[in-house]
């Protein structure tokens, strides 16, 4: 059972509750049946499943609440809070200090994609400003070097590694000593692996550690392993000073049980999990946001901090033609790069609150990433005059064959673009200007937005921006109606790719009440789409 089918699962024994005439003791035993049988299924360790389905029952003492109390919602939460705690120990995983040095040590088996995930997060930090350095330290498999070197190189992350030295520690000590020397923030160790849980393995584990003395030991486990993770979880935290983990292969058939188990085996907190082989395809973990997502409610955290990382106050030419009203090729082309740089959109979407896999179906984001690429090169492929113009140089065909000549993408797909911008480029012209809704917030204004999207997309503050109810109709009227705001995020995603999965979405944006809009706004305000 993948995780979205666990959660799905999940969800609809919650549902089932919600239609249940009377709650008593027969209704809630139904539903941790249900519940129990599920998490057991997705390999969710026995004793833990125990233990949730007694706090539940504890937290739920259906003689003692009183009869005017919402006992579904009672019973909801006290679920929702159980699966929770059973991905959260309760403490916070470390965090590298600004103005320090800070070492951090991987370790993990060979291929639970330790390498993948020390260069992921490397170019996580790298996004959020700090210098990070790479050290391989495996010298167990020929190859790693070479591994860690290309992904580090891709990445533009400096590396350091050896094809001569044998010795793990001495590489470790040497390669943090050259970083320090050199002033980085932040300095990554990767350490062999061995297939299973081995003396040899654990001996060269605490040695290295004794030599750089690392302010954080972060183990690496593959999702995907299933019961075996609670012996495996345990023997690392045996020999290792375990302060977090990292759980990759999020994104295949995982069936999340073992991420769960490896929590409560080692009383670590899950730092990040890996959903995909890209370099960005790790994601920041919180508990809630986690079961949040699992169950289909979305992850607005998660989108927050994807906001924030994009760093759209960087943007200030954009801002400001935005107040104007204007909207360049070259405003484009950097929101999509921003998209771009995020990974992928599937990513992207699913923390999206509503977004089920099944309105994802018909959304390929594969192939919208592979258009929004293209559309890269259309616009490499112009001269300054044209991506600082509205599209009208394209106008005169000859342009638009060259343009089609230099990227390699069809005139006809050139075109599809230069639609899109016209469209959004509209209504940037309606909402900007001086009496327009983007013309009245100032620079000050927008960029605070940009920097604080959650604070943005508080409903107090957004009504207030947007000059109160009458101001947001008004807008709206201006926009084209709803129907108008649906059809331009549609194109804004990807040319009309979407299909009708995509444009059930919207309506579920739209129609998401106050925070369906608040979010949608809040996204544009960045510029997001
Ligand atoms: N789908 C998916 N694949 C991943 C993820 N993380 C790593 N991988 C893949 O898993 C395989 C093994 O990853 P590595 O990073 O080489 O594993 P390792 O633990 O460093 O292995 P050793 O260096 O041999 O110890 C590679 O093909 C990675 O691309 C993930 O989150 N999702």
């Amino acid at each position: 059972m993948v995780l979205n089918e666990l959660g799905a699962r999940i969800n609809t024994a919650l549902q089932a509750l919600s239609r249940e005439a009377v709650i008593d003791e027969r209704a809630v035993d139904a539903l941790l049946r249900e519940i129990c049988g599920a998490l057991l299924e997705s390999d969710v360790n026995v004793r833990l499943v125990h233990t949730l389905r007694q706090n539940v029952k504890k937290r739920v003492d259906l003689d003692e609440l009183a009869a005017s109390s919402n006992k579904r919602k009672v019973v909801q939460s006290a679920v929702f809070d159980e699966l929770c705690r059973l991905v959260d120990p309760g403490v916070q995983p470390w965090k590298p200090q600004r103005g320090k040095q800070n070492v951090v040590m991987f370790v993990g088996l060979q291929g639970s994609g330790k390498t993948t995930s020390c260069t992921k997060l490397a170019a996580y930090y790298k996004r959020k400003g700090l210098k990070v350095g790479l050290v391989c330290a495996d010298t167990f498999r020929a190859g790693a070097f070479d591994q860690l070197k290309q992904n580090a190189s891709r990445a533009h992350i400096p590396y350091y590694g050896s094809y001569t030295e044998p010795d793990p520690v001495r590489i470790a000590v040497d390669g943090v000593a050259q970083f320090r020397a050199s002033k980085f923030d932040l300095i990554i160790v990767d350490t062999s692996g061995r297939h299973k849980q081995e003396a040899e393995l654990f001996a060269e584990m605490e040695q290295i550690a004794a030599a750089i003395k690392p302010h954080n030991t972060i183990f690496v486990m593959d999702g995907t392993i299933g019961q075996a993770a609670d012996a495996q979880a345990r023997a690392f935290k045996q020999s290792a000073d375990i302060g977090s983990i990292i759980i990759t292969k999020m994104d295949g058939h995982a069936k999340g049980g073992g991420a769960i188990s490896a929590v409560a085996a080692t009383g670590s907190p899950i730092e990040f999990i890996g959903t995909g082989e890209h370099i960005h395809d790790l994601d920041a973990f919180s508990a809630r946001s986690f079961v949040s997502k699992m169950l289909g409610l979305g992850d607005i955290g998660g989108l927050v901090e994807t906001v924030k990382d994009m760093q759209l106050e960087k943007n200030e030419d954009m801002m400001k033609n935005l107040a104007k009203g204007v909207f360049t090729l070259k405003d484009m082309r950097d929101q999509l790069q921003s998209i771009l740089k995020m990974g992928p959109l599937s990513k992207i979407m699913g923390m999206v609150p509503g977004m089920s896999p099944e309105m994802m179906q018909g959304f390929d984001a594969d192939e919208s990433t592979r258009r929004l690429r293209s559309y890269m090169c259309v616009f490499d492929s112009m001269t300054e005059a044209e991506l600082n113009s509205d599209g009208k140089p394209f106008e005169n065909e000859s342009r638009l064959r060259r343009v089609a000549r230099g990227s390699g993408v069809r005139p006809v797909e050139i075109q599809a673009l230069l639609h899109q911008h016209r469209q959004f480029g509209q209504l940037v012209k309606k909402m900007g200007g001086p009496k327009g809704m983007l013309g009245k917030m100032n620079p000050a204004m927008m960029q605070q937005m940009a920097k604080n999207p959650a604070a943005a997309a508080n409903p107090a503050n957004m009504l207030k921006q947007m000059g109160g109810m009458g101001g947001m109709q008004k807008m709206i009227q201006q926009m084209g109606g709803m129907s108008g705001v649906q059809n331009m995020m549609k194109q804004m995603m990807g040319g009309g790719g979407g299909g009708g999965g995509m444009q059930e979405m919207m309506a579920q944006m739209m129609g998401g009440g106050g925070g369906g809009m608040q979010n949608m706004m809040a996204q544009m305000m960045g510029g997001r789409r």
